[in-house]
């Protein structure tokens, strides 16, 4: 079976690539991410300056996922922007993710990305759950409208959106009425972390996470039911745009699943920070060995063909 696939014009080897954050701050992790068998990268969100990002222990992996306060730690947008500069867009496409913490942060950001004229694609984190006194705009409809009518006409190039996960189809009905609104908004990526859980170790009576209590993001098995559910929603919703899946892979199963919900590209956080690059091949692997035992010899054959009952 065939893994070929594309996105927004451009071929891809195959549809797998890295979650914001996960193995991508630094330029030594990117191009790890480069060297392996990854369709696509993406860069960690970035804000205007460098940020340290919240006190350690801040990520902590768990047997169903994992949970994270990382607080944004990244190395500022110049840094990610000269990375996207040296990329070679012939070899992967390059998404360069940005985080700013106000609407001025995103807009410098935006221009400055778009006066670089490159061909990375432009992934507007709109739901960090960890950056103290900074509600997410994903949750806050009238921000997330404001930020995106200020961000579409500023960039005027196609862009996408990094979602928070809805849970009640009002929210769906909302979130997806605005994203249409956007013609040049071309792609959504769902899910980000599952906001502000909390883990308890029940030997220490104690958090495991320093940052905010021990509320944090949680990512991996934990949320895999809830990414299915926001992919297929914005799907079915948003039929001009490209989703993006990200939540809960661990197998290529899953990725087939992220698949059949709607997705044209997937992303690995938790399990990619647990397995390391390495696992694009495993992935892979698992997903040619479930289209071959299902008859499938391309992926769109069954994407978005998930039946229901
Ligand atoms: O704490 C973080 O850096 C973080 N952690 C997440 O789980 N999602 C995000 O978008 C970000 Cl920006």
């Amino acid at each position: 079976p065939d893994l070929a696939t594309s996105f927004l014009e451009q071929p891809l080897d195959n549809p797998l690539m890295n979650a914001a954050g996960v193995w991508c701050t630094l330029a030594a992790q990117l191009d790890a991410l480069v060297e392996s068998s990854a369709g696509a990268l993406v860069t960690k969100s970035c804000t205007l300056s460098r940020r340290d990002g919240n006190a350690e222990p801040r990520y902590r992996a768990l047997p169903l996922g994992s949970i994270n306060s990382m607080g944004l730690p990244n190395e500022g947008y110049a840094y990610y922007l000269d990375y996207a500069a040296c990329h070679d867009y012939e070899r992967k496409p390059l998404f360069v993710s940005v985080s700013g913490l106000s609407l001025d942060d995103n807009l410098t950001i935006v221009a400055a990305l778009r006066e670089a004229v490159l061909p990375a694609f432009l992934e507007l984190n709109l739901s960090c759950p960890n950056v103290e006194g900074k509600p997410q705009p994903g949750y806050d409809f009238e921000a997330m409208d404001q930020f995106l009518a200020e961000v579409a006409t500023a960039y005027r190039r196609p862009f996408g959106v990094k979602l928070p996960p809805y849970f009640d189809f009002v929210h769906f009905d909302t979130a997806a009425e605005i994203l249409n609104r956007y013609d040049n908004l071309a792609f959504i990526t769902c899910i980000n972390s599952i906001g502000n859980g909390l883990v308890i170790d029940t030997d220490s009576e104690s958090t495991v996470i320093r940052p905010k209590d021990g509320f944090g993001g949680l990512g991996g098995d934990y949320v895999l039911p809830t990414a299915l559910a926001n992919v297929n929603a914005f799907y079915r919703r948003c039929p001009g745009k490209t989703i993006i899946g990200c939540g809960g892979v661990q197998t290529g199963a899953h990725v087939f699943q992220h698949l059949l919900a709607g997705a044209t590209l997937v992303q690995v956080g938790t399990a990619l920070h647990e397995e390391g690059p390495s696992i694009f091949d495993r992935l892979q692997h698992e997903l040619r060995e479930l289209m071959a035992k299902k008859g499938y010899s391309r992926i769109e054959e069954f994407r978005g063909r998930l039946k229901t009952l």
